[in-house]
């Protein structure tokens, strides 16, 4: 991803959230409001569920004691028992006496038998006909409820049933199962308490927020507008909003702290890593008395997805820094296998020179790395020589054992930039190396009157003092050419023969300049 599509990303991120905590919030404090009130409602309709079953409690048990009355029907005695029963049952108005289908008595006294009996709406499982809505003789206008158990009946007044106490606001609802309203309180409005009743236990109908409540029998509705549980959807944002902008603040600080890092240099190198955006260059290496192309330095690029080059020189000192130059040492391996296995198993004569990190050399963990990847390639140890800069050999005891092991190995063992650190001879003497690369600097002052053009000459003379091939690199003109075979140095690298260039190339290159066996 390149930069611009990444701060972009992050813009719509952190846009994303700051606006989903915040909304989540503000739905989420209308959906708990909304729940509570649900509990809330559901509560009144349980207590009138309860207070309906306590109100056909008394009044079944009032049927069922004069059901035990043995004396004359509709005698004194039975019409007091009926009277007195009545009165002592809260919920009950009137208790009556039938016989075959007429009212004969009531606990007013004799009737004129005029009255029928009602027909039943449902009957309960203990035996007691309901009716749910009847006109009464005495009350005219009041509808009531009868319940009978074989010849007597009992009415009711339906308020009864749903005789609690509920807040301002909240509508209640008595209906039988079957959807006959049975009570009400704060005028409900019937049409919308029979749609209710015909849906799921708790939810919002338009306006209406509303819980049943279901017992034997009876179906409980409690409702109230919307508008009612505003205070408590402010009362919840007040305490969830707090939370999402914590939540929000939170998220926007890690898409800040992510993209930062996602950005930084380091960052992006840890990316090209894991997605190996990492090419090698090989830079010939010629014999410079011939032109012959005896090999090559292969130099990592890092190739950016939008197909730029990062010179090394920009991204190596932080790789080593980091770490990660191990990773990227790791790669160039398996690239130059890669790009060249053909080209070094058809041509024995040619080697490739890999860049190793000072932390490759103390710790000798690249060896097994190279090993491996030269496994079922053809290609020869010896084929693969190893470079270091003077730095990489500071740790002289663990440099040593390093390239004592490259050696058996087949490896050729290479000391770089030779001439910009501190190695003398005594040191180099400690080590036993195989070659020598001048660093560009010195080469640079051939055929100058520079202060240090006169070291030169005693790099090359020590290199030969302790038998070891010499590479002169960075050259760039014939005149220094000409000095470095005047002065018997073997090999040279630099611009005046070629510059580092894909693995195709160098292939092509290879081929046309050596010369002919
Ligand atoms: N640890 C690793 N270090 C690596 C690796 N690949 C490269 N490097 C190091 O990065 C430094 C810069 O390398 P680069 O930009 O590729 O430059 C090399 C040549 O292009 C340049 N050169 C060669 N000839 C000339 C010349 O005639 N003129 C001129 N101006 N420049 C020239 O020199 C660089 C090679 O230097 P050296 O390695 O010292 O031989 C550099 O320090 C690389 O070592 C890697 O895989 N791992």
């Amino acid at each position: 991803m390149d930069r611009s599509r990444i701060i972009v990303t992050a813009v719509v991120l952190a846009l994303l959230g700051a606006i989903v905590p915040i909304a989540a919030m503000v739905h989420l404090s209308w959906i708990q409001a909304v729940q509570k009130e649900h509990k809330r409602l559901q509560l009144f309709a349980s207590r009138a569920i309860a207070r309906a079953d306590i109100s056909r409690g008394d009044a079944t048990a009032a049927l069922l004691q004069i059901d035990q009355f043995t004396g004359i029907r509709c005698s004194a005695d039975h019409i007091a028992r009926m009277r007195q029963l009545t009165i002592n049952t809260r919920s009950t108005e009137e208790m009556g006496y039938f016989e075959n289908g007429l009212l004969k008595c009531s606990s007013w006294g004799l009737t004129e038998g005029r009255v029928a009996q009602t027909v039943p709406d449902f009957t309960t499982r203990d035996g007691i006909a309901v009716t749910a809505r009847m006109q009464p003789v005495m009350s005219e206008g009041h509808l009531l409820m009868a319940l009978r158990y074989k010849d007597h009946n009992v009415l009711v007044d339906p308020v009864r049933f749903v005789d609690v106490i509920v807040d301002p606001g909240v509508q209640l609802a008595l209906t039988t199962e079957t959807g006959i309203l049975l009570g009400a309180l704060n005028g409900p409005d019937p049409a919308r308490i029979e749609k209710i009743i015909a849906g799921p236990d708790e939810g919002i109908d338009d306006d209406l927020l509303f819980a049943t409540a279901r017992g034997t029998g009876w179906i409980a509705v409690a409702a109230e507008p919307k508008s009612q549980i505003l205070d408590s959807v402010r009362q919840q944002r007040l305490l969830l909003l707090p939370l999402g902008a914590f939540m929000a603040a939170f998220i926007i600080g890690m898409v800040v702290w992510l993209s930062r890092r996602r950005l930084s240099p380091l960052g992006e190198l840890q990316i090209a890593v894991r997605k190996r955006e990492f090419i090698v260059h090989y830079q010939p290496i010629v014999e410079l008395r011939t032109g012959n192309c005896i090999g090559a330095e292969a130099l990592v690029r890092w190739k950016r997805p939008n197909g730029s080059l990062v010179r090394p020189d920009l991204f190596i000192p932080l790789a080593e820094e980091s770490g990660l130059i191990t990773a990227i040492t790791d790669q160039v391996i398996a690239l130059v296998v890669f790009d060249l296995n053909r080209l070094l198993v058809a041509d024995r004569s040619i080697h490739i020179a890999i860049n190793l990190s000072a932390t490759d050399v103390s710790t000798a963990r690249v060896l097994p790395v190279i090993e491996k990847a030269l496994q079922h390639t053809g290609i020869e140890p010896q084929q693969i020589w190893l470079e270091a800069t003077e730095r990489g050999f500071v740790d002289i005891n663990s440099a040593r054992s390093t390239v004592v092991r490259a050696r058996e190995l087949g490896h050729a063992v290479v000391i770089d930039d030779f001439g910009t650190g501190y190695s003398s001879l005594s040191y180099l003497e400690g080590l036993p190396l195989d070659a020598l690369k001048i660093d560009k600097s010195f080469i640079d002052t051939i055929s100058t009157n520079s202060a240090t053009s006169s070291v030169t000459p005693h790099i090359i003379g020590m290199a030969k003092t302790l038998k070891l091939k010499i590479v002169a690199e960075g050259v760039e003109t014939q005149a220094q050419a000409d000095y470095l075979v005047e002065h018997d140095v073997e090999y040279g690298q630099g611009w005046l023969f070629a510059r580092p260039m894909p693995a195709a190339e160098f292939i092509a290159y290879c081929r046309q300049a050596k010369a002919p066996a």
